[in-house]
């Protein structure tokens, strides 16, 4: 609703105009019937409700002119508390309209006969005049308001700008810098108070001409007072086909590089030198996973517990081409069934009770470019298991409650602790998938298979705690690191930085960690540990010796496959097992 009282000023102006012009007083009320302007008796009682408006409330109610030539008498001077001792004449009054709504009105009024005359001799001529000046005050609180709306939304828009993380220059048709962001004015180092020309802020002759010909441009450039490297983006705008101007959006480089990396890359960057172990099985390990890591091959990372499978995996993905990019870990097996489909691929949404709006992009599209670790894959439920045979051979991805596919470039680290060549056999893991992910076998051994890394790895977890809790320990006896030798180690290395730690924590100042110190469990390791775990060494033996004959009762190359059926074990777990047990290829076994 627009208020006359807005542009009070301009209203006093035109009320003091009409009367120079008539010679007849001019009072003028607002729709609250609130006298805006007035002159002669009314000029100084201007703000104030009028009491006596009876003949105005009248206008505003109905929107027709009123013209009264005999004050008091008039019906609608009736209710007034004046009438009978009013100092008018004669009065005309017409509505101030917009559109469909009153605004106000304008009264002409007479205080003697001569006004009188004047006002009933021209009623026709001055009703036409006064509607000319409501439309001019119609127009003009119409202007203000609409002036205080763009005022708004400059603001709005500004506040806006200034929120936003890029900076933002507006450039008129002249190359000039008409707006600027606070970001902008930070990377551009921008002169608040002097007018800038574009070709003073940026060092991209491509940018001006593009800015000077209205045309799109993206692409690095350079600041000219600081030195930041920034991608610039170029919106032209034009109205009715003529350009008038453009948008320049800036983004600091180094910012854009930090924020991919931080959003994509795990901040965990794993390095083959930092898998802790010199002994053959693991730089034999290091080595094949060395040479894979270039390719594209799926993996299947294969070792109990704590053996540090998804340490590999990340080294192997920080020594691919992909790693630049996002390296995602999804443990299949901690993850609810129900979950882990739409974890996996994600969902569109209103999939589901629940589905979050937008939807959710999975681990799958997540990894784009990157690499994706599937942890606990012997844990995948089978109906997932098929999906992901689906994406590994298509190399596309379904969201849950979706048809569309995405195209996709995953390479995908499988691991398992668990046996998946027995998991096949009962059914429970997919054969298919299986030869799928085993394409490129890799097997971490238990650490009680690699005593000789026992010793470096105690002597890296001493350090790594030693520094963690600011503790100077000496050292470990021969006597502690002989017994840690020979504890079997259920947990692998993750268990063994645990001990370590116990141990560093358990020193007392800066002496040496004996015997004593090391936990219970280490030191007394169960018979019945002992005894399985010589158990499964003479079953080796037995297996080794199994194979053997097999490979020498069929004896040829290339028949392994009935080497594989007389053990009733796969083809796959053959070689595997033929490379575990280094038995050579060309030779008579017995
Ligand atoms: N050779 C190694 N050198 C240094 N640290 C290692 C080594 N192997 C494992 N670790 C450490 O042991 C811990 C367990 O490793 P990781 O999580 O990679 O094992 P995992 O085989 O994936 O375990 P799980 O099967 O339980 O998921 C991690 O802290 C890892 O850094």
């Amino acid at each position: 609703m627009y208020n006359l009282r807005d542009i009070k000023s301009t209203v006093q102006q035109t009320a003091d105009a009409i009367a120079a012009a008539l010679k007849i007083e001019v009072e003028i009320a607002d729709a609250d019937l609130i006298r805006v302007a007035g002159t002669g008796k009314y000029k100084s009682r201007c703000g104030y409700p009028m009491d006596d408006g009876f003949v105005y409330g009248h206008v505003m109610k109905t929107g027709v002119p009123v013209i009264i030539d005999n004050p008091g008498f008039n019906e609608l001077c009736q209710p007034c508390p004046c009438r009978g001792n009013c100092l008018e004449y004669a009065e005309v009054a017409i509505p101030i309209r917009s559109e469909d709504q009153i605004i106000g009105v304008i009264g002409l009024v007479s205080f003697d006969e001569e006004q009188t005359k004047r006002l009933m001799d021209n009623k026709q001529s001055l009703l036409l005049f006064l509607e000319k000046m409501a439309d001019l005050l119609v127009g003009k609180v119409v202007e203000n308001q609409q002036n205080h709306e763009r005022e708004l939304l400059t603001n709005q828009l500004l506040t806006v700008l200034n929120l936003l993380h890029d900076g933002i220059l507006l450039i008129n048709d002249q190359q000039q810098v008409t707006h600027f962001n606070t970001h902008a004015g930070k990377l551009l180092d921008i002169d608040a108070e002097q007018e800038q020309a574009l070709y003073q802020l940026l060092d991209d002759k491509k940018l001006w001409k593009a800015v000077e010909r209205g045309e799109t441009f993206s692409g690095p450039i350079q600041g000219k007072r600081v030195a930041t490297q920034l991608y610039c983006d170029v919106v032209p705008i034009t109205n009715n086909g003529s350009f008038e101007g453009a948008v320049v959006t800036l983004k600091d480089i180094q910012q854009i590089k930090k924020l991919v990396k931080e959003a994509t890359v795990s901040e965990i960057e794993t390095h083959f030198s930092q898998i802790i172990g010199n002994s053959s099985k693991m730089n034999e390990l290091k080595t094949m996973a060395l040479r894979v890591a270039p390719s594209k091959a799926t993996l299947l990372i294969q070792g109990e517990s704590g053996t540090g499978k998804e340490l590999l995996a990340r080294a192997i993905h920080q020594s691919s081409n992909r790693k630049g990019h996002a390296f995602i870990a999804i443990n299949c097996g901690a993850i609810p069934e129900n979950l882990l489909e739409s974890e996996l691929f994600g969902y569109e949404e209103g999939s589901f009770t629940g589905a979050r709006r937008g939807g959710k992009l999975g681990k799958f599209e997540l990894a784009h470019n990157g690499t994706i670790f599937l942890d606990e894959i012997g844990d995948m439920p089978l109906h997932l298991q098929v999906k992901i045979l689906r994406v590994l051979q298509e190399r596309r991805v379904e969201r849950v409650g979706s048809n569309r596919s995405i195209p996709l470039d995953v390479r995908v680290i499988a691991a398992t602790h668990r046996d998946l060549d027995e998991m096949v056999k009962s059914g429970e893991f997919r054969e298919d998938l299986f030869y799928r992910l085993n394409v490129i076998p890799l097997t971490i051994p238990p650490l009680r298979e690699r005593q000789e890394d026992i010793p470096i790895l105690i002597q890296f977890y001493l350090d790594h705690y030693s520094t963690v809790t600011d503790k100077v320990v000496r050292g470990i006896t021969p006597e502690a690191i002989e017994i840690l030798t020979h504890y079997p180690w259920p947990g692998n290395v993750r268990e063994m930085g645990n001990v370590i730690e116990y141990c560093v924590t358990m020193v007392v100042g800066e002496d040496n960690i004996t015997p004593d110190i090391l936990p219970k469990r280490v030191k007394t390791e169960p018979k019945a540990e002992i005894e399985a775990k010589n158990l499964s060494l003479n079953l080796k033996i037995l297996e080794r010796e199994a194979i053997m004959k097999a490979l020498t009762l069929v004896d040829a190359e290339g028949h392994k496959d009935d080497a594989a059926k007389l053990l009733g074990i796969s083809r796959a777990t053959l070689y595997r097992k033929i490379k575990d047990y280094n038995i050579g290829e060309n030779k008579t076994f017995f």
